[in-house]
């Protein structure tokens, strides 16, 4: 999500604001019409909360006094608990929903510290004010009678995918320059991205949705997409292969780790086992052969910095998933895929890899500024 300013989508952000977006409001269905208005994504790993500040006159007293407690609650990130985070720089003004002008601000925590938010959220009423919640994820199903009996908050559930195929197409249409690719180089920290103009209007495309796991939609209109593909290598694999084999406690202490790492000390390359290319099939000697292969003693473990470990873990993710991706490529007949998902999260080197990776077959690795921003 993610330097220069998303599930969130963050992350994330496609998803986050789509809870707002996905649930094809029409002011006849707002839920009872009443400011402010919420939309939450509640993920595996991370749950999105979204919020509408409307920006134009309110039109009564109350809605006044109302939007201003939430306002001056919301926009505090002490409000958020120790996972918590409040995105300032993800937070896009002027925005136009349902006929009400307004800013959307970002805010994320850790699912896991779901009880924290329930109890934060008893203490500021906020049932009082806001009667019913647009929701998406796995959580919105998960968490739905829980909401409603400790909170008596309604949680009006809106299908994920349905969500981010609708926040992916409304966040690319609402901010110029929201995409980017990287250029033909070798390393990352070598080149810099470039914005890219992404004709999303025109179809078909791949969206592929790094979270704790992977989903690969191919997108053939506004509202037409199917399910392609998916694995269960995804972002919350790399967050605990890292957790439980480098000890480090968050994601972003993951990445820091992985950029200062070398995984061809712990990957088994080609050139490991062929002692150079295997030529009559076109791999290359450098190619990793098997990740992690070199990790086959516990004195191999024993010499392991958690830095080289890190950085195999990130690039052997990441590489699945683009090895899964190609082929769909082929037969949607498509050579633009779209990657987002919070997994994305100032993660360059995940970026950099999947653009190589799409880049060698002919493909074009389109990436979101909302999901690779770092405050
Ligand atoms: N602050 C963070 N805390 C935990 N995971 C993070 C964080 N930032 C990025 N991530 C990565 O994003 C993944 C979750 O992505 P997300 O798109 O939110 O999926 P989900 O909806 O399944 O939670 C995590 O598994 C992790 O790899
Ligand atoms: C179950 C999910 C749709 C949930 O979405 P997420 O919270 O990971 O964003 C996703 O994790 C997924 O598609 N997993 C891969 C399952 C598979 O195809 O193997």
């Amino acid at each position: 999500m993610i330097k220069n300013g998303l599930r969130l989508i963050s992350t994330g952000l496609t998803n986050v604001q789509t809870a707002l977006r996905g649930c094809n409001f029409t002011s006849a269905k707002l839920p009872g019409n009443a400011m402010p208005w919420f939309g939450m994504d509640i993920g595996g790993t991370l749950s999105k909360l979204v919020f509408f500040e409307p920006k134009d006159s309110p039109t009564t007293q109350t809605e006044d006094e109302i939007l201003s407690n939430v306002t001056q609650y919301l926009t505090k990130n002490s409000a958020y608990g120790k996972s918590g985070h409040r995105h300032a720089h993800l937070q896009m003004d002027n925005v136009q929903i349902c006929n009400r002008l307004g800013t959307l601000h970002f805010i994320r925590f850790l699912t896991s510290e779901m009880n924290n938010f329930l109890d934060l959220s008893k203490k500021i009423g906020m049932a009082d004010n806001v009667p019913t919640v647009c929701a998406t994820g796995g959580g919105a199903y998960k968490f739905e009678d829980i909401f409603k009996n400790e909170l008596n908050l309604k949680l009006r559930k809106c299908d994920e995918l349905d969500s981010l195929i609708r926040g992916l197409l409304f966040t690319v249409a609402s901010n110029n320059n929201e995409c980017y690719s990287w250029p033909q180089c070798t390393e990352y920290e070598q080149c810099s991205t470039q914005e890219y103009t992404f004709q999303y209007n025109e179809y078909p495309f791949i969206v592929v949705n790094i979270g704790s796991g992977v989903g690969v939609l191919a997108v053939y209109g506004p509202n037409h997409y199917k399910r392609i593909s998916g694995t269960c290598i995804g972002g919350g694999t790399f967050l605990a292969l890292c957790g439980g084999l480098t000890g480090c406690d968050t994601f972003d202490e993951a990445i820091e780790l992985a950029a200062k790492g070398d995984n061809l000390k712990i990957d088994q390359l080609v050139q490991d086992i062929y002692g150079g290319d295997y030529s009559k099939i076109g791999l290359p000697g450098r190619e990793i052969a098997s990740s992690f292969g070199k990790m086959n003693s516990k004195d191999k473990w024993a010499q392991a910095s958690p830095e080289d470990v890190a950085r195999a873990a990130l690039v052997g993710v990441t590489k699945n998933i683009s090895s899964i991706v190609r082929p769909w490529a082929i037969i949607e007949k498509t050579d633009r895929v779209c990657f987002v998902g919070n997994f994305l999260h100032v993660n360059p080197i995940a970026t950099k890899l999947l653009s190589d990776a799409m880049m060698d077959y002919g493909y074009k690795a389109i990436f979101l500024n909302h999901e690779r921003f770092k405050e």
